[in-house]
């Protein structure tokens, strides 16, 4: 057993072991675990720095579940939330009955407390890895090579759920928190589902994980859940949990229905799954998608406007060179605005309120 695995067994604490190692671990392995309440056995498999999957070994798994955080380094609840929960299926204190696929998506820019480290992680995947997205990083550097080996690792796991030849299903929670603080503490971007159905079951276990407010968005993106949902049909969602804080900083109280929910997720549980009412929700869909084109970009309104701050027709929002980009519909609301990206990349989204299938 290399040195590496015997931290790892002995003290569970994969986040550490993958951020002293950020792009990279000197060696890969994997570990039978038995779960101390139930006796059932799984194995732990170390695939690579931050990425971490279990099996259930005495137990028929129904469900393939990707849980990944930190794909923006700086975000850091969810990645506190992901490494106890990994913490506690290494040393055997939670039963596993499912598949899970943990992943740190960017272990290097967590150590330099950044979003990223050369680029935004969250606009590389689908392919955008390898396209020349205008920003003159480059086709290669480190996040590229990393979204892309995520990519494979996502695939894998999910071809591999399937040989298991049973009826399963799919998820993708991908964990992020906010730049900005927002009226709706915490909300989820449901991908555009290219005219399918979307699921109020999904909406009924976000509820329990704490998450009552979900952007419906109405066109490919470059982001890790897109991706997931487009490309193999699961359930996945971009989460957002509150405002981006320093690592020890988090309230973890903040967080106690998505910890639960999570745990009982991984762990067979019954969700406790409150029935659907549309009612208990504030559902926007995306109006507008702004793009940053000049580098003389600034936005009109204050710094610390929260996210769903809403705006009159005609408001101008931002000014992008000579352009002026307005509100289109009383009432439109910013998320995410950031007047620092990189020239061709979002800058800010607007949102209405909306239905969650409305236009099918
Ligand atoms: O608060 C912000 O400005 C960004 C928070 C964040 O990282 N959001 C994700 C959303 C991804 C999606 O649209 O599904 C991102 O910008 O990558
Ligand atoms: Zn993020």
């Amino acid at each position: 057993m290399g040195n590496l695995q015997q931290q790892l067994q002995s003290t569970g604490d994969f986040l550490s072991i993958s951020r002293e190692h950020p792009w990279s671990l000197p060696e890969t392995f994997q570990f039978e675990i038995t779960h101390s309440a139930s006796g059932n056995k799984s194995i732990a498999k170390v695939l690579e720095t931050g990425i971490i999957v279990f099996e259930p070994l005495t137990q028929t798994s129904t469900q393939d579940i990707v849980l990944s955080c930190g794909v923006h380094g700086n975000e850091t609840a969810p990645i506190e939330i992901c490494a106890e929960l990994v913490q506690k299926l290494i040393l055997g204190e939670l039963p596993l009955a499912q598949r899970v696929l943990f992943i740190f998506g960017n272990p290097a820019s967590m150590n330099v407390a950044q979003r990223f480290v050369e680029e935004n992680m969250n606009r590389l995947f689908s392919g955008g890895h390898s396209i020349d997205q205008g920003q003159g990083v480059g086709l290669i550097n480190k996040e590229r090579e990393r979204a892309l080996l995520l990519e494979n690792t996502v695939r894998a796991f999910f071809q591999q759920g399937t040989e298991l030849g049973n009826s399963r299903e799919r998820m993708h929670y991908d964990l992020h928190t906010a730049i900005r603080g927002a009226k709706y503490d915490k909300f989820a971007v449901y991908p555009f589902l290219h005219g399918k159905p979307r699921k109020p079951e999904q909406l009924q276990f976000l509820l329990a994980c704490g998450v009552n407010t979900i952007l419906l968005s109405n066109s490919p993106t470059t982001t890790f859940s897109y991706f997931s949902s487009n490309e193999f049909a699961a359930d996945a969602f971009t989460v957002e949990l509150g405002k981006v804080r320093p690592f020890g900083e988090n309230d973890m109280s903040q967080f106690e229905q998505v910890k639960t929910t999570l745990t009982r997720l991984v762990s067979g549980e019954d969700l406790q799954l409150k029935a659907f009412d549309e009612a208990d929700f504030h559902i926007f869909t995306v109006a507008q998608v702004i793009n940053r084109h000049h580098e003389n970009f600034t936005l009109n309104f204050a710094d610390d406007a929260p996210n769903f701050t809403d705006f009159t027709k005609g408001y101008v929002l931002a000014i992008d060179g000579e352009n002026e980009i307005k509100a289109q519909q009383d009432g439109e609301a910013i998320i995410f605005p950031n007047a620092k990206v990189a020239i061709g990349q979002r800058a800010l989204l607007t949102v209405v309120p909306s239905a969650l299938n409305s236009e099918i």
